[in-house]
């Protein structure tokens, strides 16, 4: 028995426990286990060799590990409470309240078992399996459960015991904890820290209320990780709590929702006094929107794929995750200040975003069915667009820039300057209620306001649109315009299914996990008169930590505990008043544009690849732009490109990485588009803020 123990190890690894028990609950026969740091080797024991069958469960792919316990069905811990309309109550006093829905789950899908004298282990893991007739990998649930025979530990708490020690070693190499001790007994589990998450009900086809019970809620409990889940009941109910509550008081806030509420968080946590430290919080997402840009972005970056089963891959990320930077950018509009993860887009891209809101119900799909009418009734834009590019700018060459001039990185940072009025003016933001649909912020900085969609009436490209195109039941009727030939090559790329859900079929190839780029960790900030100068560096003036791309956060050592500090506005050194010109060493490139999108994030949508080499914490803006002159055709492909990130060798798009920019828009129609929120066109300007948020996700 003990050389097969061996075979199974593969000798290299490093053998942390062995043992042996029954499969349960079939009780047929003994297995050996051998647990390494990485695998755990599982076969039956049996006399004749021939019989040898070993199984291996990597432990990368175990996401939880209990003792068999005796029960009914399993009743979760921190359940789900919906949001309260009680005038009375704040926000934050919410969270103290005691309504919750219990969420019950059969307890045959936890393995309870029924003898209370039985003692064992029960894992949990999610490893890749092929799909049915494709080539393409899912994550597929798979739970196994193993008895403690009773002899030779007679003894029910010798079992007992065996049990937990099996259980807390198995839970501690899953989560990755380093353990210098080679002496096991010596491992110590720390309970894991405790979660906010935020349910939105009404996001994308209204179904994240359903997806959190179904999909996310057991996966919380096999990991053994402790939250309280609220559902918001009004626009604006997770920018409030975050401005208000203890955060220390929590691990880390995750948004089961689309990149909206992502949105009001983070702008939540930047209008607390204590924004500096708040915002180390680290933020997990799970997709439960249309647009849920960034889960694609932190799933693209772990190597899962982007497909239907995207909650179980986001869900196995945040179980697994590390805490890892995330750049924000700070966007300036006239009154008012923004911080955002995803990106700033005005022209076809801002148009078909915002155009597309009254298809939600279709997911993800509301995106091809906005791109295929705003082509059709294409617009063109005039403005300028200045910016600061991270390498020596070449027109000529835009895609191609090679030599690395400047590069700001990942900073935490405390600015000496008392003045608050970024802060401020951002508080500004969201006090308004907010519209779920159709929402647009006004300009005039009064807030949320409820925007009308410039349909038919006035729009006569919108209505030639909509005649060119209809929907009715979920399928697409092309009509007789000139533009018939290319829009049935474009539909011919759509596939409808039977829930109504379009899918293109340029799918992006997400097997490879995007890598880092590479780039140094040098920094040489171009000259410029508005950086405040200075003998002092930039990371000296703002107290900037330096750390490499790869680098992970080590949330012990940071704090985001709500001590009501100093802290100033965000430092924007490389940005002029709005009102003054652009500093002389930027680029200004004028014109009619077709589209104009400064991305920070791989990904738009799940198949949209917009910044293919982007990385969550790169330090730098991907900056696109096309201007007038390509066909619908030409332009047509350029969309069906996006699926695989190709559009940026298309010779219409200039792409150009840059640190700062400004857009100024020539025309009041169309839209601004920042993270999915829409904004009046006026002029705007952003800075990167190099890795000064944190989420959960895994490199
Ligand atoms: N209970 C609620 N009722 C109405 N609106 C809400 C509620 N909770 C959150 N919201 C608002 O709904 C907005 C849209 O949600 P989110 O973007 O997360 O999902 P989405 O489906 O991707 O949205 P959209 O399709 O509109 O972009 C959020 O920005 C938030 O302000």
């Amino acid at each position: 028995m003990t050389s097969l123990a061996s075979k199974m190890a593969t000798i290299s690894e490093e053998v942390v426990l062995e043992g042996e028990f029954f499969l349960y609950p079939k009780k047929k026969g003994l297995y050996k286990l051998t647990l390494t740091r990485h695998r755990l080797f599982f076969s039956p024991i049996s006399n004749n060799s021939t019989t040898y069958e070993e199984q291996i469960i990597q432990i990368s792919d175990i996401v939880g590990c209990h003792c068999l316990e005796k029960g009914g069905n399993v009743i979760l811990a921190g359940a789900a409470m919906t949001g309260s309309n009680e005038p009375n109550k704040t926000s934050s006093s919410l969270l103290e309240a005691d309504n919750y829905e219990p969420l019950e789950f059969p307890g045959q899908n936890f393995f309870k078992v029924s003898d209370p004298a039985t003692c064992g282990i029960v894992i949990y893991a999610y490893p890749f399996k092929r799909k049915r007739f494709s080539s393409k990998r899912t994550r597929c649930r798979q739970v196994i459960a193993f008895e403690v025979p009773s002899s030779p530990l007679e003894v029910f708490e010798e079992r007992k015991k065996e049990a937990l020690k099996w259980k807390t070693v198995m839970n501690i190499l899953t989560r990755d904890i380093s353990n210098s001790s080679v002496d096991i007994s010596n491992w110590v589990l720390q309970p894991r820290g405790k979660l906010l998450i935020l349910i939105n009900p009404h996001s994308g086809p209204g179904k994240a209320y359903v997806i959190f019970k179904n999909e996310i809620a057991p996966m919380l409990f096999e990991a053994d990780i402790p939250y309280k889940a609220i559902i918001t009941d009004h626009a604006g109910h997770a920018s409030e709590l975050l401005k208000e509550i203890n955060l220390s008081d929590w691990y880390g806030v995750v948004i089961v929702s689309g990149d909206g509420l992502i949105f009001e968080t983070i702008n939540g946590i930047m209008q607390r006094d204590d924004w500096a430290s708040s915002i180390n919080m680290p933020i997990g997402c799970l997709p439960g929107g249309s647009g849920n840009a960034l889960c694609c972005a932190i799933n693209y970056a772990a190597g899962q794929p982007l497909d239907s089963s995207m909650v179980l891959h986001s869900t196995f990320i945040l179980v697994k995750h590390k805490v890892i930077p995330m750049d924000l950018v700070i966007v300036q509009i006239p009154d008012n200040t923004i911080f955002s993860f995803l990106s700033v887009t005005w022209g076809i891209m801002a148009d078909i975003d915002y155009e597309s809101e009254k298809y939600r119900n279709l997911g993800e799909a509301r995106f091809t069915i906005g791109a295929i009418k705003r082509i059709l009734s294409l617009r063109t834009y005039r403005g300028r667009i200045s910016f600061l590019p991270v390498a020596e700018y070449n027109p000529q060459d835009l895609s191609n820039s090679k030599k690395v001039l400047t590069k700001i990185r990942r900073f935490s940072l405390r600015s000496r300057s008392s003045s608050k009025s970024t802060n401020d003016s951002a508080s500004r933001t969201s006090n308004s209620p907010r519209m779920l649909t159709k929402r647009c912020y006004s300009m005039d900085n009064s807030g949320y306001s409820e925007h009308q969609l410039r349909m038919a009436e006035g729009d006569t490209t919108q209505v030639q649109a909509d005649e060119a195109l209809n929907i009715h039941n979920g399928k697409l009727e092309l009509g007789q315009g000139e533009e018939q030939e290319s829009m049935q090559k474009l539909c011919a790329g759509l596939t409808v299914t039977e829930n109504k859900q379009f899918t293109a079929c340029a799918e992006a190839n997400v097997e490879g996990a995007a890598t880092a780029n590479g780039l140094e960790n040098s920094i040489e900030l171009p000259h410029n008169k508005y950086n405040h100068g200075g003998d002092e560096t930039y990371e000296e003036q703002y107290k900037m930590t330096i750390l490499s791309e790869t680098q992970e956060v080590n949330v012990e050592e940071e704090t985001y505990h709500g001590k009501k500090s100093d802290f100033g506005p965000v430092p924007t050194p490389l940005l002029t008043p709005l009102d003054k010109e652009v500093p002389e060493n930027w680029v200004k490139v004028e014109g009619e544009f077709i589209l104009v999108a400064a991305v920070y994030q791989t990904h738009l949508g799940s198949d949209m690849l917009a910044a293919p080499d982007a990385h969550l914490n790169d330090g730098h803006i991907h900056l696109m732009i096309v201007r007038e002159g390509i066909s619908r055709n030409a332009l047509l492909n350029l969309f069906l490109s996006f699926g695989q990130g190709s559009h940026v060798h298309s010779p219409y798009v200039e792409s150009v990485k840059v640190l700062a920019f400004r857009l100024e828009p020539e025309t009041s129609n169309g839209n601004i588009m920042i993270d999915g929120e829409r904004f009046d066109p006026s002029p705007l300007q952003a800075q990167i803020l190099p890795g000064l948020a944190r989420v959960m996700a895994i490199k």
